[in-house]
């Protein structure tokens, strides 16, 4: 079968560091092992234009693994060029650069590594609020160019502690921020999801379920964004959704860039609806 690894080339890093994985040169340690069992692996970080080498090999390509942080877009035009293609692996979690109606409609399968690094993405969400609550980039920013205003910082600056954190959806991620944020001794912890908790773990996290998002939004200092990017998440926290929020509230989105309308946000903070953004993926990603 050939393979079509699609990652970040890491030049020196990949040298200094052997355990970082997912890129072009460590190839996620599979090169050995696909090889010894007959396979051809093709592995590229060139994945954008029709010229890209992910267009020229996807052609033939059994499999394609890609990762959400260089993610080579699996669009429709690239699944009709792609007659042999039967698995698109997600080294990583969340599979939206994957035209999934495309995918669906040829029966190839998306799989992508549940669970992978959930603690790291909990983990970040919680840094993100503290930095915001606390006004730490500005204090940061302003101390390191040589100044130090102390009242133009602590004016924006605030604790966790007495705070109604919010997250929309509360899967493996979600779960796992509002078990992080709950020794902060925050206010109220509250969750939009389809899916509930289980009552067990509801009552030993803390968490109010609430029915409808807008009315979570409401009551919510911070806001946490734990769901996938599909059609109904797609641009969700448009103006009109975060008009509904509280206003000065604190918006977290490590999920993903495409779930917010960027120019909403961006004027939601001008105005002040929004006291701060903290995001950790963008749409499109970010170019090495
Ligand atoms: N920044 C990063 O590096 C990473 C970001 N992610 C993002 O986080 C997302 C969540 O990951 P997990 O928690 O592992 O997934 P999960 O599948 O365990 O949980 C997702 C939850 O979202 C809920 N959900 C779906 N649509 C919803 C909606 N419209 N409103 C409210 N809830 C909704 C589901 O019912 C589910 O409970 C991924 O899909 C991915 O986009 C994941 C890993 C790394």
């Amino acid at each position: 079968m050939k393979v079509l690894l699609v990652l970040y080339s890491a030049g020196q890093h990949a040298q200094d560091e052997p355990k970082l994985l997912g890129c072009t040169e460590n190839e996620l340690g599979l090169r050995k092992w696909l090889e010894a069992q007959g396979h051809e692996l093709v592995t590229t970080a060139d994945k954008d234009g029709e010229n890209s080498e992910l267009d020229k090999h996807i052609v033939d390509a059994e499999i394609v693994i890609t990762t959400p942080f260089h993610p080579g877009y699996i669009t429709r035009e690239r699944i009709n060029k792609a007659k042999n293609l039967k698995i698109c692996i997600t080294a990583g979690i969340g599979s939206d650069h994957v035209d999934l109606a495309a995918a669906n409609e040829r029966k190839i399968a998306v799989l992508e590594v549940t669970g992978s690094n959930v603690q790291s993405v909990a983990e970040h969400v919680l840094m993100t609020m503290l930095v915001l609550v606390r006004n730490f980039v500005p204090a940061h920013e302003q101390y390191v160019s040589g100044g130090w205003d102390v009242a133009a910082v602590a004016k924006d600056s605030y604790d966790l502690e007495g705070k109604v954190i919010g997250t929309v959806g509360v899967g493996r991620i979600g779960t796992r921020v509002l078990q992080r944020v709950k020794p902060f001794n925050p206010k109220e912890m509250l969750y939009f999801d389809y899916q509930p908790l289980a009552p067990e773990l509801e009552k030993e996290i803390g968490a109010r379920r609430v029915d409808k998002l807008e009315d979570m939004l409401a009551q919510c200092d911070v806001v946490t964004i734990n769901c996938p990017l599909h059609e109904s998440t797609k641009g969700l926290f448009n103006k009109e959704l975060i008009s509904k929020m509280k206003k000065g509230a604190w918006l977290v989105n490590t999920a993903r860039g495409a779930i917010v309308v960027a120019q909403d946000v961006a004027d939601a903070l001008r105005s002040g609806q929004l006291r701060g953004y903290g995001g950790d993926t963008s749409f499109p990603q970010r170019k090495y």
